[in-house]
């Protein structure tokens, strides 16, 4: 199967350190991968030098067979790669409904240059309601999006993110800053999203980590250190070490791994 996405020997240095260190990587078309390893791995920096937000010193991304390397990040979401950001970007004094209306207006507006306004709008109405309601979020169509609690509007993010029909999603940290019950939410959400949409999911939290992927990624001083199936990874003496030290190796990947 053609990779979705393909990593080539992909680096970004900042001055003389290389936080992304000739990285590969593949991605096949449907699946749900996560990128993992202790803080300053370097999972932000190929986060954002995959998604465009950062230029690569050396090496090149391919997505769906095509070399994208020199694409910015609206380029890249035009092609249906699209990233979260840590803190989503909602319109806050709009309604929740509203939000994800905008989000497939811009789809939309290309698609459907000529059909008459007042049904394009009614369009647009049931196709945001009908992400809303695959969110869990129908309830709040009317509410504006800062009554929305955190876990909340990253559900919302979820949906205008489905309202562009991307290929591939990357989910920057989605469950940072929520509590256990919007992270439960959360994780279920993700589980029922199409099979069709691949994700690629930078997160801190090893249980969520587990629970959705089905590759893993470890990255450790810029290096690929590991990747392969979760129990592959949970049993990987290299991962734990490269977490831990050689101090405490029993209570990673169990119970409540943060
Ligand atoms: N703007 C920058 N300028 C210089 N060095 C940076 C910059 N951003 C990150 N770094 C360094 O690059 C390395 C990788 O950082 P990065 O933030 O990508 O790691 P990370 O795995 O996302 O870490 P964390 O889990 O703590 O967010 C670290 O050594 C970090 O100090």
């Amino acid at each position: 199967m053609t990779p979705l996405l393909e990593l080539r020997g992909l680096t970004h240095a900042y001055g003389s350190l290389r936080a992304v260190d000739e990285v590969d990587l593949t991605v096949l078309p449907g699946e749900r991968h996560a990128l993992i390893g202790p803080n300053g791995a370097g999972k932000s920096t190929l986060f954002a030098t995959v998604a465009g937000t950062l230029r690569a010193t050396a090496g090149s991304v391919l997505f769906d067979g095509q070399d994208i390397t020199a694409l910015p990040e609206s380029g890249r979401a035009r092609r249906g790669l699209l990233r979260t950001y840590q803190h989503a970007s909602l319109f806050l004094n709009c309604s929740v409904l509203d939000n994800v209306a905008l989000a497939v207006q811009r789809v939309d507006r290309v698609a459907h240059r000529f059909d008459r306004a007042a049904r394009r709008f009614a369009r647009t109405e049931a196709r945001a309601r009908e992400h809303l309601e695959a969110v869990g979020l129908a309830g709040r169509a009317a509410d504006l999006a800062t009554a929305l609690s955190h876990g909340e509007r990253r559900q919302l993010e979820v949906a205008m993110v489905l309202a562009a029909q991307p290929a591939l999603v990357m989910f920057d940290e989605p469950t940072a800053g929520m509590s256990a019950a919007e992270t439960e939410r959360f994780a279920g959400l993700v589980e029922q999203l199409p099979d069709s949409l691949t994700l690629l999911i930078v997160e801190h939290d090893l249980d969520v980590v587990f629970r959705l992927a089905d590759r893993v990624t470890v990255l450790h001083l810029g290096k690929v250190l590991a990747s392969g199936p979760p129990e592959q990874i949970r049993a990987d003496d290299a991962v734990r070490s490269a977490y831990l030290g050689a101090a405490r190796t029993d209570d990673l990947f169990t119970g409540d791994s943060r």
